[in-house]
């Protein structure tokens, strides 16, 4: 590796690492419990992922066609937590569901957002949903972002993160013993999930459903991602 090679790659582990300790202590403050939503042993291998985003404007002398989009399109983040630093420049925005608009995330200086992703959400039976959430094509200045996607241990499944987060908060609760999804989800926060959508390009079910939760429910967190990625490999 030459020196500026190992220079960025000493400089995303530090934030990768810093990332992973700012959603610990988030993890800390909402009083969930501690390895169940973040891989918090250091020996142990994570699926987290840090990436970095340079968003060009939209307007530039290259580019006529207005509809060009260089955003990210709705979606919601499959894992545990996300964690979103953004400069100055904005174009974050989540959906409200019950006034049916895009708002936006206004930036503020020295702060992080903080997304409750798909896998918490489903745990908790959309008690806290997952926002869908876009950015939109910078129009006058470049934007840059980082974001860290947190995920639960590999080995755990939905079902046994959401026995975790169930007896964490009421230590009478009996772990449930059935295998099946609990009833109380709200199916029409589901529909918008992108961990339960088919989002291969030759995906004849575009649609979130309940079936496709059902199918996962039981499975290592680890196949359920790896399913993930294949869904949305691009050759
Ligand atoms: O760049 C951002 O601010 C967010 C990007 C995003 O939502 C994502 O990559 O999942
Ligand atoms: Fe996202």
């Amino acid at each position: 590796m030459d020196p500026l090679q190992q220079q960025v790659q000493r400089n995303m582990v530090e934030w990768f690492e810093l990332f992973h300790k700012i959603a610990v202590l988030v993890c800390q403050h909402l009083q969930l419990p501690p390895n169940i939503l973040l891989e918090e042993d250091p020996q142990s291998q994570r699926l987290d992922l840090l990436r970095a985003f340079f968003y060009e404007t939209a307007g530039g002398n290259s580019c006529d066609d207005e509809d060009v989009t260089l955003g990210s399109n709705p979606h919601s983040d499959w894992g545990s937590l996300t964690i979103v630093w953004q400069d100055e420049v904005g174009g974050l925005q989540t959906y409200c569901r019950s006034c049916e608009l895009w708002t936006d995330v206004t930036p503020v200086p020295n702060t992080f957002v903080v997304h409750c992703s798909d896998i918490t959400s489903l745990a908790l039976q959309t008690k806290w949903p997952s926002p869908l959430h876009r950015v939109l094509s910078p129009k006058h200045e470049r934007r840059a972002s980082l974001v860290y996607f947190g995920y639960p241990p590999r080995h755990l499944s939905l079902k046994s993160i959401a026995d975790s987060l169930s007896s964490f908060r009421d230590p009478q609760q009996r772990q449930g013993n059935e295998d099946s999804v609990p009833r109380g989800y709200n199916e029409e926060t589901l529909e918008s999930y992108s961990l339960l959508k088919n989002q291969a390009l030759d995906a004849s079910d575009s649609g979130a459903t309940k079936q496709q939760l059902e199918r996962i429910y039981n499975m290592p967190i680890q196949q359920v991602i790896q399913d993930k990625w294949q869904q949305v490999q691009r050759y």
